[in-house]
């Protein structure tokens, strides 16, 4: 249940941050667009309130953000969440449309487009939410359904950033990295743990990431904690200054969106043996992440293929369905996506004694020495030819095999649904011939791919994981 104490404690927290810092001088924002003190942090986010007052925003009307990194985009968000304006935020390495769509769903009455430093108006007539306190409204990208208005309360947030504090390893005054765009919840992790420390946050944009002196520019803004999908992470790997001797300040990993492999941890031990990895679990639904715990070298030494997720973060539950379902109970679930009361009823639940709302999340999970395992979703159960197959269980396979570090599988489908055959793809040294001939010591016949693409690196979208839906229609087209 939320209080009115808890509110105002956020409140009360917002305010001493980010108006009265006791930090000043220190770094709290690198971004694209320019570099900022707390104290110049500070005075931004008061320089918004006048701003935010020109607009004559009525309570509860959301406010759009639009840009990439920039640290004036951050600053945006920690004023929206200072002067409790709900917002929701857009990059643009997406196209217009999706603004305009988003727009027009949130019946937002304005955005605000961070490279030019304006507000837009939509010309939309503003609507209030239904929903009182909300923080944010995230739309999902929809690797695994429909993109949705995801809307998360403000004690969900508080609740998030006082878990960040105590159970995620951050060092004194942590240095975040952000690598992943606004409109995927992973970049709370660092905005937030940045607020909740008191750290700095470092905003690389998407070609300063490709490009030739990325790792140069960690190593100098002393970099201590890396935050990305496993799979991010895979495609740094081979690059040679990707190593504790050159960036020594790296001290903690967080992982969160996919499964975390043991090919990954084991490779990130070899080059930074001193580092603390962390595997992170949770839908957006969840306010970011709902689970934590640091990878153990006797995890890794299991026999199982998988990784614990860990423990759930204070004011939650997690319940495990007859079926092996995994639904979240808390304080962290969404209050609902914004306008679709079919997919609200159908994936939300209500504890009345607790007054806790749970989520039922479509992924599959158990409880094994105490902590919980992800073994993938409830949709990756496919039947072939009369066969039930468990689509992660080959995958698993594939990634146990020594150089196979990434690893898809996708059913190929007809169009009345029927699955016509299995591809693929992975990043390997073996030749298709030989993990064929392997996988079929361990599989039965029908569950060896009858495709498989080895490639340099599996496809990324834009929210850093790996791109299925692009898998999908390359192996349509062999
Ligand atoms: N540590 C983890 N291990 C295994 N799976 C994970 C882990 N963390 C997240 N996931 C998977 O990611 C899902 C949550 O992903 P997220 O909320 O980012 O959106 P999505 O459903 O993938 O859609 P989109 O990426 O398009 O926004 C979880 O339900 C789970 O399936």
């Amino acid at each position: 249940m939320t209080t009115n104490s808890e509110l105002q404690q956020l409140n009360d927290y917002l305010r001493a941050m980010l108006l009265d810092p006791q930090n000043g001088h220190q770094p709290a924002i690198t971004g694209s667009d320019k570099s900022l003190t707390w104290a110049q942090l500070g005075a931004g986010v008061f320089n918004w309130s006048a701003r935010f007052s020109t607009l004559k925003l009525a309570a509860n009307v959301p406010v759009v953000l639009y840009g990439h990194q920039q640290a004036e985009f951050a600053c945006a968000i920690y004023s929206c969440l200072l002067h409790n304006i709900p917002y929701i935020p857009v990059d643009n390495i997406y196209p217009v449309e999706r603004l305009k769509e988003i727009c027009e769903l949130s019946s937002a009455p304005f955005y605000y487009d961070a490279q030019q430093c304006c507000f837009v108006a939509t010309g939309l007539p503003a609507q209030e939410l239904e929903q009182r306190d909300l923080a944010y409204i995230m739309f999902t990208s929809g690797s695994t359904g429909k993109p949705k208005g995801v809307q998360i309360g403000r004690e969900s947030v508080w609740n998030f950033m006082q878990w960040l504090r105590s159970d995620f390893s951050l060092p004194a005054n942590p240095v975040l990295m952000n690598h992943a765009v606004f409109s995927f919840d992973l970049s709370l992790i660092p905005l937030l743990g940045n607020l909740a420390t008191a750290g700095h946050l470092v905003l690389n944009a998407k070609e300063d990431i490709a490009g030739e002196n990325w790792l140069a520019s960690l190593k100098q803004e002393k970099v201590s904690v890396w935050v990305s999908t496993p799979s991010f992470a895979y495609q740094k790997l081979l690059l040679p200054e990707f190593r504790a001797d050159y960036l020594s300040d790296l001290k903690v990993f967080i992982f969160i969106g996919e499964v975390l492999s043991k090919a990954l941890v084991k490779h990130l031990r070899r080059l930074f043996p001193e580092a603390k990895i962390l595997n992170s679990y949770g839908p957006t639904e969840a306010t970011v992440a709902t689970t934590v715990v640091e990878i153990s070298d006797e995890m890794l030494k299991e026999s199982c293929d998988l990784l614990p997720i860990g423990h759930m973060m204070p004011h939650s539950e997690m319940e495990i369905t007859a079926d092996n379902e995994l639904i979240i109970w808390g304080k962290n679930v969404m209050r609902g996506y914004l306008g679709l009361p079919d997919e609200n009823a159908q994936k939300l639940l209500w504890n009345g004694n607790k007054q806790w709302r749970g989520y039922k999340t479509g992924d599959l999970g158990h409880v094994r020495n105490n902590y919980l395992y992800c073994q993938g979703r409830n949709d990756s159960q496919i039947k072939m030819n009369g066969y039930r197959i468990e689509i992660h269980e080959i995958e698993n396979r594939l990634l146990a095999l020594s150089g196979i570090s990434e690893a898809v599988v996708l059913p190929l489908t007809k169009k009345d649904g029927a699955v016509l055959r299995l591809a693929a793809f992975c990043t390997s040294k073996l030749s298709e011939k030989e993990i064929k001939a392997t996988l079929a010591q361990t599989l039965p016949s029908y569950m060896v791919p009858s495709q498989i693409v080895i490639m340099d690196a599996l496809p990324l979208n834009p929210n850093g994981k790996i791109d299925r839906k692009l898998l999908d229609a390359q192996a349509r087209t062999c």
